[in-house]
């Protein structure tokens, strides 16, 4: 693969451009398809979904758990406990995590789409609390023992607290900033607006909340990596405000397979829920019947900037390209909100359970990285082996759109210990990532 034809660099505020670009003429949402099988259905009141609906893998998603009727049929000794069933991230061993193809366990990818009409069969009554929604399965760390006094997580069937203590206020933030400069005062950036300006003007200013030496990659036609553009002022924001939702109502839960299957994260929708194993978005959460919160409209702006952005490094000197042609614009209305232990990861797959208009414009997917890196795979092929790395780090962007919307993707690994220092001590956020992917549904 000639990536080296595509790279294109922009280091911000300094704006040095380095322009290698010979692909931008073959572009105007070529090569882009609507969802594999082009399924529709059509969903009642009650659930209010979008009609749209396409057969991705289940696979991808899944992790190798047997289902639970296969498991109590096992050995004593090859069972999952029901800590397994709840904390697979920690107690699974590590050393299949490099293959992050078809899972061993291949579970049932065919959907039911009759099913999905339905409200679920548990709809109305009462559930019991399951292992994954008990927080004390989640306490993989020795802090985790202290993190009783979490506002949220503390209790069963409550969602999933991405932080391991009470969230500070703005205090320790201010310390930082003090101790980083000497002492002067820096007004915390609220707003994306502010925050841009901000970030305008911090040339050869140090502090470790806003300086961000941005550098623009274009990894691929419509495929571009932002490294450091988040300042880590804004991933606070973002940490602090993906907490909050994620303890309410249609917050965080471990998207779980009728196979007994369970993925390797924790996920919140924003906008509209995604069903992992239906593959359809709705108005309602199918498990628990629960409305997704709002996107907060500083992430909707931070996604145009983001776009804005790739649009200037696209276009570098070229003023005669069409961007749009490249990267379309789009404004999100659903946000896919992944948190990752140290052991989560995420299967190649491809995101195409969008509306196929916006497949067919090749809206682009923002993603948004937070917390620990990530070795992210992605390419042609459900191929780990044929795959690129790329290390996403807390604050980069990773942007697909255009010719690349329909790119192979995957979480390999986390790597532990990457995170920001200070973003953990300001937010306490647990071991582990933060992922926000925005989508035009
Ligand atoms: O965590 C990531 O970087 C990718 C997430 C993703 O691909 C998804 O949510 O569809
Ligand atoms: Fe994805």
């Amino acid at each position: 693969m000639q990536l080296g034809l595509y790279r294109t660099t922009l280091a911000a505020p300094r704006l040095s451009l380095v322009f290698k670009v010979s692909f931008l003429g073959k572009m105007a949402g070529t090569g882009m398809r609507p969802g594999r099988d082009g399924n529709s259905v059509n969903l009642t009141n009650n659930e209010q979904e979008q009609p749209q609906s396409r057969s991705t893998s289940s696979a991808a998603y899944e992790e190798e758990f047997p289902p639970l009727s296969a498991a109590s049929s096992m050995p004593q000794s090859k069972r999952r406990t029901r800590i397994d069933l709840g904390t697979p991230c920690e107690q699974s061993s590590e050393k299949d995590v490099g293959n992050i193809g078809p899972p061993k366990l291949e579970a049932s990818t065919s959907t039911n789409h009759d099913n999905d009409t339905q409200l679920p069969t548990s709809f109305g009554k009462k559930r019991l609390p399951s292992p994954s929604r008990n927080p004390e399965l989640h306490q993989t760390y020795g802090e985790a023992k202290r993190s009783l006094s979490s506002s949220c997580g503390a209790a069963a069937d409550e969602p999933f607290d991405i932080c391991l203590l009470e969230a500070t206020d703005s205090s320790p933030l201010e310390s930082l900033v003090n101790e980083k400069n000497g002492g002067m005062r820096v007004q915390k950036v609220q707003s994306a607006e502010e925050n841009e300006q901000h970030n305008d003007h911090v040339e050869g200013n140090d502090d470790v909340l806003d300086s961000v030496e941005k550098n623009g990659e274009v990894l691929r036609p419509g495929m571009l990596l932002l490294k450091r553009y988040i300042p880590l002022s804004e991933q606070v924001d973002i940490v602090n405000r993906c907490r909050t939702l994620g303890c309410g109502p249609g917050g965080f839960y471990r998207p779980g397979f009728d196979n007994g299957a369970k993925m390797r994260l924790y996920m919140m929708c924003l906008g509209l829920d995604w069903n992992p194993q239906t593959k359809i978005y709705a108005k309602r959460r199918r498990h628990d019947n629960a409305t997704p919160p709002d996107i907060p409209s500083e992430f909707s702006s931070l996604v145009g900037r983001v776009l804005d952005y790739s649009h200037t490094l696209i276009k570098g000197p070229f003023d005669t390209i069409n961007v749009e042609n490249v990267l379309p614009s789009m404004a999100p209305d659903v946000c896919i909100v992944n948190f990752y232990n140290t052991t989560g990861r995420l299967g190649l797959h491809q995101d195409h359970d969008e509306s196929k208009e916006s497949l067919v414009k090749g809206l682009p997917v923002v993603s948004i990285s937070v917390g620990d890196s990530a070795e992210f795979l992605y390419g042609d092929q459900r191929d780990v082996d044929k795959a690129e790395n790329v290390v996403l780090e807390s604050g980069d962007v990773l942007i697909f759109g255009g010719e690349s919307r329909h790119i192979f993707h995957g979480v390999k690994r986390i790597i532990p210990n990457t995170a920001p220092p200070p973003l953990l001590e300001m937010t306490k956020l647990r071991p582990g990532r933060l992922n926000l992917t925005f989508r035009e549904y």
